[in-house]
Protein backbone atom coordinates (compact mmCIF):
# COMPACT_ATOMS: atom_id res chain seq x y z
CA UNK A 1 0.00 0.00 0.00
CA UNK A 2 1.34 3.51 -0.87
CA UNK A 3 2.05 6.09 2.10
CA UNK A 4 -0.03 9.16 2.49
CA UNK A 5 -0.47 11.72 4.59
CA UNK A 6 -3.97 13.51 4.55
CA UNK A 7 -2.73 17.69 4.86
CA UNK A 8 -6.28 19.26 6.13
CA UNK A 9 -5.55 22.95 5.78
CA UNK A 10 -7.79 26.07 4.97
CA UNK A 11 -8.64 29.12 7.73
CA UNK A 12 -9.07 29.24 11.26
CA UNK A 13 -11.86 27.44 12.22
CA UNK A 14 -12.74 25.91 9.02
CA UNK A 15 -12.40 22.55 10.50
CA UNK A 16 -9.50 20.88 10.08
CA UNK A 17 -8.79 19.49 13.53
CA UNK A 18 -12.75 18.45 13.59
CA UNK A 19 -11.84 16.70 9.70
CA UNK A 20 -7.89 15.55 10.99
CA UNK A 21 -9.78 13.62 14.34
CA UNK A 22 -12.15 12.27 12.18
CA UNK A 23 -9.63 10.38 10.31
CA UNK A 24 -7.99 9.15 13.42
CA UNK A 25 -10.84 8.24 14.94
CA UNK A 26 -12.86 6.48 11.95
CA UNK A 27 -10.26 5.74 9.69
CA UNK A 28 -7.35 5.22 12.68
CA UNK A 29 -4.61 7.30 10.88
CA UNK A 30 -2.10 8.33 13.37
CA UNK A 31 -2.27 12.56 13.56
CA UNK A 32 1.11 13.98 13.45
CA UNK A 33 1.49 16.14 16.43
CA UNK A 34 2.92 19.36 15.46
CA UNK A 35 5.20 21.94 17.64
CA UNK A 36 4.22 25.44 18.58
CA UNK A 37 5.54 28.26 20.70
CA UNK A 38 1.81 29.79 21.17
CA UNK A 39 0.38 29.66 24.72
CA UNK A 40 -1.91 25.95 25.07
CA UNK A 41 -5.68 27.05 24.78
CA UNK A 42 -8.31 25.64 27.37
CA UNK A 43 -8.22 22.38 27.18
CA UNK A 44 -5.60 21.57 25.00
CA UNK A 45 -2.42 18.81 26.21
CA UNK A 46 0.98 18.86 25.47
CA UNK A 47 1.68 15.75 23.63
CA UNK A 48 -1.96 15.06 22.31
CA UNK A 49 -2.98 18.61 20.80
CA UNK A 50 1.04 20.00 19.71
CA UNK A 51 4.08 19.92 21.39
CA UNK A 52 4.07 22.94 23.60
CA UNK A 53 7.47 24.81 22.92
CA UNK A 54 9.22 27.97 24.02
CA UNK A 55 11.65 30.00 22.05
CA UNK A 56 14.70 27.33 22.71
CA UNK A 57 13.25 24.04 22.51
CA UNK A 58 11.42 24.69 19.29
CA UNK A 59 15.00 25.22 17.39
CA UNK A 60 15.71 21.54 18.88
CA UNK A 61 13.62 19.60 16.32
CA UNK A 62 14.11 18.80 12.69
CA UNK A 63 11.66 20.38 10.40
CA UNK A 64 10.35 19.15 7.11
CA UNK A 65 8.69 23.23 7.17
CA UNK A 66 7.78 25.33 9.78
CA UNK A 67 6.04 28.98 9.48
CA UNK A 68 4.95 31.39 11.70
CA UNK A 69 1.53 32.28 12.14
CA UNK A 70 -0.40 34.93 14.08
CA UNK A 71 2.91 36.15 15.94
CA UNK A 72 3.76 32.41 17.17
CA UNK A 73 5.70 29.45 15.18
CA UNK A 74 4.38 26.21 14.04
CA UNK A 75 6.76 23.32 12.74
CA UNK A 76 5.81 19.77 11.32
CA UNK A 77 9.15 17.62 12.28
CA UNK A 78 10.48 14.59 10.21
CA UNK A 79 10.29 12.56 13.16
CA UNK A 80 6.75 12.99 13.69
CA UNK A 81 5.79 11.95 10.40
CA UNK A 82 8.05 8.81 10.30
CA UNK A 83 6.82 7.95 13.85
CA UNK A 84 3.10 8.45 12.29
CA UNK A 85 4.46 5.81 8.70
CA UNK A 86 5.88 3.41 11.34
CA UNK A 87 2.00 2.85 13.01
CA UNK A 88 0.16 2.98 9.49
CA UNK A 89 0.68 3.66 5.58
CA UNK A 90 -2.18 6.62 6.09
CA UNK A 91 -1.50 9.62 8.27
CA UNK A 92 -3.00 12.86 8.73
CA UNK A 93 -1.76 16.30 9.69
CA UNK A 94 -3.66 20.22 10.30
CA UNK A 95 -1.24 22.55 8.67
CA UNK A 96 -1.68 26.23 7.15
CA UNK A 97 -1.64 27.01 3.43
CA UNK A 98 2.11 27.94 3.25
CA UNK A 99 2.81 24.48 5.13
CA UNK A 100 0.69 22.78 2.62
CA UNK A 101 2.21 24.23 -0.51
CA UNK A 102 5.60 23.06 1.29
CA UNK A 103 4.05 19.00 1.89
CA UNK A 104 2.63 19.11 -2.02
CA UNK A 105 6.11 20.64 -3.13
CA UNK A 106 8.18 17.80 -1.00
CA UNK A 107 5.81 14.84 -1.03
CA UNK A 108 4.09 15.12 -4.52
CA UNK A 109 1.29 12.71 -4.59
CA UNK A 110 2.24 10.92 -1.34
CA UNK A 111 0.61 14.33 0.39
CA UNK A 112 -3.26 14.47 -0.61
CA UNK A 113 -4.26 17.71 -0.01
CA UNK A 114 -7.65 18.85 1.61
CA UNK A 115 -8.45 22.16 1.47
CA UNK A 116 -11.07 22.96 3.75
CA UNK A 117 -13.72 26.45 3.14
CA UNK A 118 -16.98 28.00 4.35
CA UNK A 119 -19.66 29.82 2.88
CA UNK A 120 -19.90 32.42 4.76
CA UNK A 121 -16.23 33.73 6.58
CA UNK A 122 -18.44 35.70 9.71
CA UNK A 123 -19.50 32.15 10.49
CA UNK A 124 -15.51 31.33 11.36
CA UNK A 125 -15.23 34.29 14.02
CA UNK A 126 -18.90 32.17 15.98
CA UNK A 127 -17.29 29.14 15.51
CA UNK A 128 -13.77 30.21 17.59
CA UNK A 129 -16.20 32.12 20.21
CA UNK A 130 -17.92 28.92 20.78
CA UNK A 131 -14.67 26.93 20.90
CA UNK A 132 -13.85 29.43 23.89
CA UNK A 133 -10.93 30.89 22.12
CA UNK A 134 -9.74 34.16 24.14
CA UNK A 135 -10.68 37.29 22.96
CA UNK A 136 -7.57 38.99 22.39
CA UNK A 137 -5.80 36.32 20.67
CA UNK A 138 -8.92 35.64 18.60
CA UNK A 139 -9.11 39.42 17.36
CA UNK A 140 -5.09 38.82 17.04
CA UNK A 141 -5.77 36.28 15.06
CA UNK A 142 -8.53 37.76 12.31
CA UNK A 143 -6.42 40.82 12.48
CA UNK A 144 -3.29 38.74 10.98
CA UNK A 145 -2.54 38.63 7.16
CA UNK A 146 -1.96 34.61 7.87
CA UNK A 147 -5.28 34.59 8.74
CA UNK A 148 -6.45 36.60 5.42
CA UNK A 149 -4.46 34.73 3.35
CA UNK A 150 -6.43 30.80 4.65
CA UNK A 151 -9.29 32.48 3.70
CA UNK A 152 -8.47 31.72 -0.30
CA UNK A 153 -7.09 28.49 -2.03
CA UNK A 154 -3.72 29.81 -2.99
CA UNK A 155 -2.67 29.38 -6.76
CA UNK A 156 -0.12 26.44 -5.90
CA UNK A 157 -2.98 24.20 -4.49
CA UNK A 158 -5.44 24.95 -7.44
CA UNK A 159 -4.45 21.66 -9.26
CA UNK A 160 -3.88 19.17 -6.47
CA UNK A 161 -6.11 20.17 -3.53
CA UNK A 162 -9.59 18.50 -2.64
CA UNK A 163 -12.20 21.60 -2.06
CA UNK A 164 -14.46 20.97 0.45
CA UNK A 165 -16.64 23.54 2.07
CA UNK A 166 -17.35 22.45 5.78
CA UNK A 167 -20.36 24.18 6.45
CA UNK A 168 -22.26 21.16 7.75
CA UNK A 169 -19.94 18.44 9.43
CA UNK A 170 -21.95 15.28 8.21
CA UNK A 171 -22.08 16.44 4.74
CA UNK A 172 -18.07 17.10 4.91
CA UNK A 173 -17.77 13.45 6.24
CA UNK A 174 -19.59 11.79 3.79
CA UNK A 175 -17.12 14.18 1.33
CA UNK A 176 -13.90 12.75 3.22
CA UNK A 177 -15.60 9.18 3.07
CA UNK A 178 -15.45 9.50 -0.59
CA UNK A 179 -12.12 10.85 -1.14
CA UNK A 180 -10.58 7.89 1.35
CA UNK A 181 -12.17 5.30 -0.88
CA UNK A 182 -11.10 6.90 -3.90
CA UNK A 183 -7.69 7.43 -2.22
CA UNK A 184 -7.97 3.46 -1.52
CA UNK A 185 -9.01 2.32 -4.71
CA UNK A 186 -5.82 3.70 -6.78
CA UNK A 187 -3.70 2.36 -4.60
N1 LIG B 1 -19.35 22.07 9.98
C1 LIG B 1 -19.25 22.66 11.18
N2 LIG B 1 -20.31 23.39 11.64
C2 LIG B 1 -20.22 24.01 12.85
N3 LIG B 1 -19.16 23.95 13.68
C3 LIG B 1 -18.10 23.23 13.26
C4 LIG B 1 -18.09 22.54 12.00
N4 LIG B 1 -16.90 21.91 11.86
C5 LIG B 1 -16.18 22.19 13.00
N5 LIG B 1 -16.92 22.96 13.84
C6 LIG B 1 -16.53 23.52 15.14
O1 LIG B 1 -15.84 24.74 14.88
C7 LIG B 1 -14.78 24.92 15.81
C8 LIG B 1 -13.46 25.07 15.02
O2 LIG B 1 -13.15 23.80 14.45
P1 LIG B 1 -11.66 23.26 14.46
O3 LIG B 1 -11.02 23.51 15.78
O4 LIG B 1 -11.71 21.88 13.94
O5 LIG B 1 -11.05 24.26 13.37
P2 LIG B 1 -9.57 24.46 12.87
O6 LIG B 1 -9.66 24.75 11.43
O7 LIG B 1 -8.73 23.31 13.29
O8 LIG B 1 -9.13 25.75 13.66
P3 LIG B 1 -7.64 26.28 14.04
O9 LIG B 1 -6.88 26.47 12.79
O10 LIG B 1 -7.91 27.58 14.74
O11 LIG B 1 -7.02 25.30 14.98
C9 LIG B 1 -14.78 23.72 16.75
O12 LIG B 1 -15.44 24.08 17.93
C10 LIG B 1 -15.57 22.65 15.94
O13 LIG B 1 -16.26 21.77 16.80
N1 LIG C 1 2.69 25.01 8.41
C1 LIG C 1 2.29 24.56 9.60
N2 LIG C 1 1.11 24.95 10.09
C2 LIG C 1 0.71 24.45 11.28
C3 LIG C 1 1.49 23.55 12.00
N3 LIG C 1 0.82 23.23 13.13
C4 LIG C 1 -0.34 23.91 13.10
N4 LIG C 1 -0.41 24.66 11.98
C5 LIG C 1 -1.43 25.61 11.53
O1 LIG C 1 -1.24 26.83 12.20
C6 LIG C 1 -2.46 27.57 12.24
C7 LIG C 1 -2.73 28.01 13.64
O2 LIG C 1 -2.99 26.89 14.49
P1 LIG C 1 -3.78 27.05 15.88
O3 LIG C 1 -3.83 25.68 16.49
O4 LIG C 1 -3.01 28.03 16.69
O5 LIG C 1 -5.16 27.55 15.55
C8 LIG C 1 -3.53 26.62 11.75
O6 LIG C 1 -3.77 26.94 10.38
C9 LIG C 1 -2.87 25.27 11.86
O7 LIG C 1 -3.38 24.37 10.91
C10 LIG C 1 2.75 23.16 11.45
O8 LIG C 1 3.52 22.37 12.01
N5 LIG C 1 3.10 23.69 10.26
Amino acid sequence: MKKRVFVITGATGTGKTTVSDYLRDYYHMPKVITHTTRPPRKGEMNGVDYYFEDAASFEQNHYLEEVEYSGYRYGSSHEGLDAGFEKNPYITIVLDTKGAITYAQELGDEAVIVFLTVSEDEALIDRMTKRGDDTLMLQQRVDSPEYRRDLTLPKALQDVAHVIVNDDLETTKVKIDALVSEIIATD
